[in-house]
């Protein structure tokens, strides 16, 4: 089973959403940005570095959210490793993905995810409701 972390960037209420490109897998689906761990590296550094990476800004993993073990058509298997994030700096230039948005929570499910990311998504709003954090 192969470990993805993936960053809910938080920014004065809202959060960055990415969608993967056509050259990726699960072309044009939208996703939280992030990636697979390295050898011995923890979940927060592998995010930390992923996001640099993919879209040049800062950030630091708050909160872990419960992680999804989804199966692909072609027996893949991940384990999706969300964290809440707090975006720390840098302007957003993208690496990989076709295009971001800074979603308002209402817009958030008017999305194309990825399939893994569903539970994701339902887990996060339903913190935000009963926190109001
Ligand atoms: N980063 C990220 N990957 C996700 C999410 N949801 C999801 O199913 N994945 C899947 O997790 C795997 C690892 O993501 P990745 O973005 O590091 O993949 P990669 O570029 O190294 O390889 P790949 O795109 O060729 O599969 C991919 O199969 C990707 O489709 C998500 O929210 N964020």
């Amino acid at each position: 089973m192969i470990k993805v972390t993936c960053a809910i960037i938080e920014q004065q209420g809202r959060v960055l959403v990415t969608q993967r490109s056509g050259k990726m897998s699960q072309p044009f689906l939208w996703e939280y940005p992030g990636g697979k761990l390295e050898p011995n590296e923890t979940e927060e550094a592998a995010l930390v570095r992923e996001i640099k990476e993919e879209l040049n800004i800062a950030i630091e993993p708050v909160f872990r959210l419960t992680s999804v073990i989804h199966t692909f058509p072609d027996n893949l298997v991940i384990e999706l490793i969300p964290f809440i994030c707090r975006y720390k700096g840098g302007n957003v230039s993208l690496t990989e993905h076709r295009s971001y948005q800074w979603s308002t929570l209402s817009d958030l499910k008017k999305y194309d995810w990825c399939p893994a990311d569903i539970p994701v998504l339902n887990e996060y709003l339903e913190l935000k409701q009963h926190t109001n954090a």
